[in-house]
């Protein structure tokens, strides 16, 4: 699909239980039944480009896969060396834990990507994985994909990462649980801890404390998974925006998960003035609900803390800040810089062909709210941008090209933007 536009919306009032499910946890569910003793299942699992790469490369590593279309059931003698190249797509979070995965596996192993991936910086994980005897190499000196590995012992750390970042954790996590003996991992600050629960869930020896997880090596295969998926809340948020801006609307987002680590974009625009109301109903893994989302006037925000917490939800949630009332500020965000596109620049840039004035900072920006006026927005290939850039169509009607991106995570978004808003697709 290369261009859509969007109508802006009336007042709306209605449920959703059919938001994508969970992109990070989807990807660990297969990556994990490779480490199991039996079959896991897994159930809503999302299909979309970048899990569904994952699931292949699992394929392609040996383990048996029965899927019915809504079930699948993953089981492994053991991760085996594959005659082809493992084909990532857009998703850093598989090429980042597949590193770890693989890199004490027996074999040779070459991890690639699509253009976006291939530029993403890597060395966040091959550095630290070489520090502990892993062998890995890639372009940029290890910086860049494709990247090849030749599974290696490897020994055991104290690992003090300077990134907030789950990927770079779950990596070395995954690496810990082969290691010669107990590794200590320290963030600077709390990410997304979903690998830690599913792993404990499943029968890994990690203790966490805090910032500090101590894993001790895996002495035998563990429990199989049994999970159902729940809804993304990083997609349903595009959704919780598209309410907070029309005015006397009110939305119902159902089966998300409620974790802690992913709902401080909600929390954010609660803050703004939103009202939300969660309710727990759910809690294998992690706890899981429902978010209802009234509109109410927005005002303004800073955000500064926990930034990992909110950072894929950045770039609609600016969409928000563009349609409060004042000065919203995001700092300590530099990390939107190494995301699918450099996320700083194309908020910045679409707000202000929307007529928004923003001031681009090293981290971040100030956004001053205002009248946004419909324009058009090439997404850069980043599925966030995209879906951002349409849903403040709702505000203004807008015009966004370059969207089979979306598909990496959130295939049936216009399927439910239609529920709201008219949305004429031209290919
Ligand atoms: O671990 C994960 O599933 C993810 C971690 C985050 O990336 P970083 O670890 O690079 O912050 C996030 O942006 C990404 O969408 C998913
Ligand atoms: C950054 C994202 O994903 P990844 O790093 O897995 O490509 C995202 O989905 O916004």
């Amino acid at each position: 699909m290369s261009r859509v536009v969007v109508s802006s919306s009336n007042s709306f009032s209605l449920k959703i239980s059919e938001i994508a499910p969970d992109k990070s946890i989807s990807h660990r569910s297969v990556m994990f039944a490779m480490l199991a003793d039996g079959t896991s299942v897994i159930e809503n699992f999302l299909r979309a480009e970048d899990t569904l790469n994952s699931l292949a490369i699992v394929k392609n590593l040996g383990a048996t896969v029965v899927d019915d279309g809504k079930i699948i059931k993953i089981s492994s003698e053991g991760i085996k060396e594959s005659s082809e190249v493992l084909d990532c797509g857009n998703s850093g979070t598989g090429m980042r834990l597949f590193c770890g995965l693989l890199s004490s596996a027996d074999g040779h192993f070459v991890l690639t990507g699509d253009k976006y991936l291939r530029s993403r910086p890597m060395k966040r994980v091959t550095l630290p994985l070489k520090n502990i005897g892993a062998k890995l190499d890639g372009r940029a000196d290890g910086d860049l994909a494709p990247i090849s590995i030749r599974g290696a012992s490897l020994k055991a750390f104290n690992y003090e990462s300077k990134i907030a970042s789950a990927q770079v954790k779950s990596c070395m996590i995954l690496a810990a649980l082969r290691a010669d003996g107990v590794c200590t991992y320290i963030e600077p600050e709390l990410s997304r801890d979903h690998t830690e629960r599913m792993l404990k869930g499943m029968g890994a020896d990690i203790a966490v404390d805090g910032l500090k997880s101590t894993i001790t090596p895996m002495k035998k295969l563990l429990s199989p998974l049994n999970i159902r998926v729940p809804a993304d809340p990083s997609s349903a948020f595009f959704f919780a925006v598209a309410a907070a801006i029309t005015p006397n609307s009110d939305i119902t987002l159902e089966g998300v998960t409620l974790n802690p680590t992913r709902i401080e974009a909600f929390k954010a625009l609660e803050k703004m003035g939103a009202n939300i109301n969660y309710e727990i109903t759910d809690n294998k893994y992690e706890p899981i609900g429902n978010i209802q989302i009234k509109y109410a006037p927005l005002k303004a925000i800073t955000v500064e803390d926990n930034i990992s917490w909110l950072i894929d939800e950045l770039p609609v949630l600016s969409i928000a800040m563009a349609c409060a009332e004042g000065e919203s500020i995001v700092k300590n965000a530099e990390e939107l810089r190494v995301k699918e596109s450099d996320r700083i620049s194309t908020v910045v840039e679409g707000l202000r062909s929307c007529s928004i004035e923003v001031h681009e900072y090293k981290d971040g920006y100030k956004i001053v709210g205002g009248e946004l006026q419909k324009s058009l927005v090439d997404s850069d290939g980043d599925h966030r941008i995209a879906m951002s850039f349409i849903i403040a169509g709702l505000k203004c009607g807008m015009e966004v090209t370059d969207l089979d991106c979306i598909n990496t995570s959130f295939p049936n978004f216009f399927e439910l933007l239609q529920k709201i808003t008219k949305v004429d697709l031209q290919r």
